[in-house]
């Protein structure tokens, strides 16, 4: 059996960061830059007002309290500006340019708010409540790194700096096909011997989270010839495909009847537990990575966790390997099988203890869905006590 670790040694050696594109800057959350951005200009462009209030000299608040004539009034975005002369006032907003000759702001709230003179009860010492230009940005400055992926914060300094279009990597686009002829989608009635189908909306679902682009294909029976029409049809916008079931050592077996012929796929066992079957490839002229995951739900989810995220993340240009742990302690015993790697799910709880939840079977979803974490027990542990150290993922 093959290790864990070799396998998504292999998986990562095989796949590549996507090509970086130009993207309109509505399309890059979740993208890759690829470029440094610079600002074509300071940020703040120009000296402005922190806060709503009057723009004085503060020479002219020696005695207090004082009136002051209010000689022009400025908003944001205002672009004729008076100058301040001496023992004048002009009332100016929040990020309002500062007129010339003033040299602090007085907060409104330390006056009487006058619009023909203002009353002013309390002192503001030079530079109050202004912003200087470049205090956040300088011409020409870095502001992102190529490699940083673009979250609500970068997507807004990119827009900050002015760009309409960057050089970034996109999210992958994968798309997701489970096989079974015991499936029914959602919403329709169930036939003996059938299951709606949960492994498409699951996997779509996780290919979003991981920073992906997930399209759900939907389920295809069992014949493999109708699965090789739908990877087809799929390889057209794929960066990625997945597949669920059919890959292990049953009589209708689709996705290892359908890819092994092709030399390009191969159907490993992994010392893994859950995700023991497990398929990687490539499809196509442009080598497009498969990864045919098995169909037990639970075995899909954390195969996903374990192989395709990362995969995602390097195809990302992000750095890709197994997902973080972090100690905690188990408040039950557990035990896992010799010779492979168990991801028992579990729940995290903040007090740093871990407790594994009822129902570790492959197939036992609902307990999948009220867990938290995976918890890891290395190949060579078959019994964990309780009260003792543990490595867990978090969901
Ligand atoms: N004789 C052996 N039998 C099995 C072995 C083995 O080594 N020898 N391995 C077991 C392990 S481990 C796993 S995991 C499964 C993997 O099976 P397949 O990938 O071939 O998946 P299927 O047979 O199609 O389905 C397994 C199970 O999962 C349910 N399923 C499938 N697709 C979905 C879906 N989209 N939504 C919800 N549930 C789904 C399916 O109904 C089956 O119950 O094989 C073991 N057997
Ligand atoms: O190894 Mo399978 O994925 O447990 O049920």
């Amino acid at each position: 059996m093959r290790s864990v670790d070799a396998h998504l040694a292999e998986i990562l050696a095989t796949v590549r960061p996507l090509a970086p594109l130009e993207l309109d800057l509505e399309q890059t959350l979740g993208a890759t830059l690829a470029e440094d951005v610079t600002s074509p200009v300071p940020l703040p462009p120009f000296d402005n007002s922190a806060m709503d209030g009057y723009a004085v000299r503060a020479e002219d608040l020696a005695e207090l309290p004082v009136t002051l004539p209010v000689i022009d009034d400025v908003a944001a975005g205002s672009t004729e500006l008076r100058a301040v002369g001496p023992g004048h006032a002009v009332r100016i907003m929040t990020g309002a340019p500062l007129p010339a000759g003033a040299d602090c702001v007085v907060p409104v709230e330390w006056t009487d708010g006058g619009t023909v003179s203002v009353f002013i009860d309390r002192r503001a010492e030079p530079g109050n409540a202004i912003r200087r230009a470049g205090e956040d940005v300088q011409a020409g400055e870095v502001v992102l790194k190529a490699g940083t992926l673009i979250g609500a914060a970068q997507l807004g300094i990119l827009a900050g700096v002015g760009r309409k279009r960057v050089l970034a990597r996109p999210r992958p686009r994968v798309v997701v096909i489970s096989t079974g002829s015991e499936l029914v989608e959602p919403g329709g009635q169930l036939a003996p011997g059938q299951i709606w189908d949960s492994n498409s909306f699951t996997l779509t679902a996780a290919v979003r989270e991981a920073g992906g682009e997930g399209f759900r294909s939907g389920s295809v029976g069992d014949d493999p010839a109708v699965l090789l029409d739908r990877l087809d049809t799929a390889l057209v916008r794929a960066d990625a495909v997945i597949t669920s079931g059919g890959v292990s050592m049953g009589a209708y077996e689709p996705v290892k009847e359908a890819l092994s012929p092709l030399g390009t796929v191969a159907f490993e066992k992994v010392a893994m537990q859950p995700g023991m079957p497990q398929g990687f490839g490539v499809l196509g002229d442009d080598q497009v990575p498969i990864f045919a995951l098995p169909g037990n739900p639970v075995s899909s989810f954390v195969s996903f966790q374990l192989f395709v995220r990362p995969a995602l993340d390097k195809m990302r240009g992000l750095p890709a390997g197994l997902p973080q742990t972090v100690a905690a302690r188990t408040t039950e015993p557990l035990r896992s099988p010799s010779g492979k790697r168990s991801f028992l799910r579990g729940v995290l709880a903040a007090d740093g203890t871990v407790s594994p939840v009822h129902g570790q079977g492959s197939h036992q979803l609902a307990a999948l869905a009220a867990a938290n974490a995976l918890i890891v027990v290395p190949e060579d542990v078959t019994e964990v006590p309780a009260g003792a150290s543990v490595e867990v993922m978090r969901l």
